[in-house]
């Protein structure tokens, strides 16, 4: 029993692929919703300020990057066991119809404070190479314009796109070829935000 149909997968499939990001409303059924919200509130307490880099340039540098993050881990986390579950019926499609060898992801909470944005960057560290798909899944709900806090993407034909974070919005873009930016949130900004990877190494967590 899958989540999606397979004939909605195939479309979006194609989407990302033609246009190297997708965002996607209503990925996640409502009950999914508020089993992730539920999580997001348990854990607020333990969220840590997410730096920059791979080990050796670790750094902490908030205007650069102002989120806070708590890092998922699917055998500890077992109340999102139905996301896990998308997670890898997410997997086994890219795997089957996009060819990718994807066998693993790393997933965090964050929560950007009013003020915080993330400058320009592109997920794929040049010293960790195994982040193939960005998928970030907004959690604000309420949001208006004028919140901020909106993703910009910038695309390879030169065009940049911005895309609003309202509640149950996914965005899925190629982590390698895909620079973006977090623009300045003015209200509290949560999100579940995660790579689908290349080699099962889901070391993320210990470098920010
Ligand atoms: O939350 C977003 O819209 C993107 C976050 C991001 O770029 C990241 O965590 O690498
Ligand atoms: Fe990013």
């Amino acid at each position: 029993m899958m989540y999606h149909e397979l004939e909605t997968w195939l479309t979006w499939m194609d989407e990302l692929s033609e246009k190297d990001y997708i965002v996607i409303d209503g990925f996640l059924k409502p009950d999914l919703l508020a089993e992730i919200r539920a999580a997001f509130s348990t854990q607020l307490s333990s969220f840590t300020k997410a730096g920059i880099g791979a080990a050796h340039d670790f750094q902490i540098r908030h205007e650069v990057r102002g989120d806070y993050t708590y890092w998922l881990d699917r055998k500890r986390d077992t109340e999102l066991a139905e996301f896990w579950s998308l997670i890898d019926e997410t997997m086994y499609i890219f795997n089957r119809y996009c060819y990718l060898s994807l066998s693993g992801s790393e997933f965090h909470f964050a929560t950007y404070p009013p003020g915080a944005r993330y400058e320009k960057h592109v997920d794929q560290f040049d010293s960790r190479t195994n982040r193939m798909i960005t998928l970030v899944i907004y959690l604000n709900e309420g949001w208006k314009k004028g919140d901020g806090g909106e993703l910009e993407v910038f695309l390879k034909n030169g065009d940049t796109v911005i895309v609003e974070p309202p509640d149950a919005r996914c965005v899925m873009f190629k982590s390698a070829e895909v620079p973006h930016r977090v623009l300045e949130s003015h209200k509290n900004r949560k999100s579940l935000t995660g790579w689908l990877l290349h080699q099962p190494v889901g070391l993320g967590q210990l470098f920010g």
